[in-house]
């Protein structure tokens, strides 16, 4: 398959600690400069010390990379796949410098990360810049826009959700599909997209086609709600709710005995899934008498690939000047390529790459 004008694919990620005396060198990456207060930061220390002091998601992304590798082979797609992270090792200015000098001159960026907002779209575009500002001979970088309504990920999650339902066995039928992602300031939220909201809309717009997929497959409706994890910041500072948690407990008090904990803000089982949903939530729900089940992320799921390689060929086809059809779910409308000046923008943005205009 023709994946012109790419040579290379950039797997860009977040990183992890690889073990106990990583862990507080890797808190400080991620939280610098972003006002987290201490006691937080012990608190979260803990998670990773509670699971050896080793995050789960670098070696998801070597199993992703593995994945994609596998189906570059078989669909004859050749592009090298690099990667790079922005708060741990392979760091992503390193990882530029490596494509420099392998002669890398285009390549497509994947994200580990299906959304717009600052966190998950824009600090990103803004690594990419301090990346390609520090390396002379840098390879042009264009990034995949938000793909949460690619259609494989639709299908992963949902094939996922089938899988916990059927594992609730006779509680499936009255159970609430409970979509989770990744807390953010309301702020943030606010800012997210050209038109902001973005941030809470897609995720509403992929749990919505999700839920449809579920009733389309045992011909029986379910209500589903979107909750939120792992908030941070100073307390004053208002972040997206409900808490997973407190929102148990309001299902609980309203007489729901069942639930599918969806963590589709996650496309593998990071810290924020094994520790504030398998560990968290679920002692939560078992105060409460409730039967949980959490559906698994994407991951390496058959059908994820399958999305991903659709937007790694479409957009190259886009780049080549083609009109490529777009694969996408729900109201299939594909996102932007390129983001629109200030898009995602808090009062911490700094220039970014990727944007329709340089450095914005
Ligand atoms: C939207 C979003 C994603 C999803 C998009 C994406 O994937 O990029 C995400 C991913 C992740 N966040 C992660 C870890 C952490 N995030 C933190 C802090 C924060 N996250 C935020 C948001 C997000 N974070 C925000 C607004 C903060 C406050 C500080 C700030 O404004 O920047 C902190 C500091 C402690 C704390 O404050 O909790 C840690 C340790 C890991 C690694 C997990 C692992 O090891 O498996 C991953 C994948
Ligand atoms: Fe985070």
């Amino acid at each position: 398959m023709d994946v012109s004008p790419y040579d290379a694919l950039l797997l860009l990620s977040f990183g992890g600690p690889e073990k106990p005396d990583d862990v507080v060198p890797f808190l400080e990456n991620v939280t610098r400069g972003r006002g987290i207060p201490r006691e937080r930061l012990v608190e979260v220390g803990q998670h990773y010390f509670g699971f050896g002091g080793r995050s789960p998601i670098n070696d998801q992304n070597k199993a992703l990379i593995a994945a994609l590798e596998q189906a570059f082979e078989s669909l004859d797609i050749t592009l090298p796949i690099y990667w790079g992270n922005r708060n741990w090792e392979p760091y992503l200015p390193d990882t530029v410098a490596q494509m420099a000098a392998d002669g890398v001159q285009r390549a497509l960026v994947l994200t580990t990360s299906a959304y717009a907002s600052y966190s998950s779209c824009r600090q990103y575009r803004e690594n990419l810049w301090d990346a390609v500002q520090q390396t002379p001979d840098a390879p042009v970088l264009d990034k995949l826009g938000p793909y949460f309504n690619s259609q494989g990920f639709e299908n992963a999650v949902s094939d996922n959700v089938v899988v916990a339902l059927k594992d609730l066995g006779d509680a499936a039928a009255g159970a609430r599909l409970v979509f989770v992602t990744h807390s953010i300031p309301n702020s943030m939220a606010g800012a997210s997209g050209p038109d902001g909201d973005a941030y809470v809309a897609q995720h509403r717009e992929l749990a919505r086609a999700v839920t449809q997929d579920v009733e389309a497959f045992f011909g029986c409706p379910h209500d589903h709600d979107l909750v939120f994890c792992s908030r941070s910041g100073p307390p004053q500072v208002p972040w997206l709710e409900p808490d997973v948690n407190d929102h148990l407990e309001a299902l609980a008090a309203d007489g729901i005995t069942a639930a599918v904990l969806i963590p589709i803000g996650f496309v593998s089982d990071h810290m924020e899934v094994i520790y504030d949903l398998d560990t968290e939530a679920f002692a939560t729900a078992q105060r409460l008498g409730m039967d949980v089940r959490r559906a698994g992320t994407a991951g390496t799921h058959p059908t994820f690939i399958q999305g991903l390689i659709e937007l790694i060929t479409e957009r190259a086809a886009v780049e080549r000047g083609e009109n490529s059809e777009r694969s996408v779910s729900g109201v299939k409308k594909p996102t932007w390529d390129r983001c629109l000046p200030g898009c995602c923008a808090t009062a911490t943005a700094r220039p970014a790459l990727c944007g329709t205009v340089h450095g914005q």
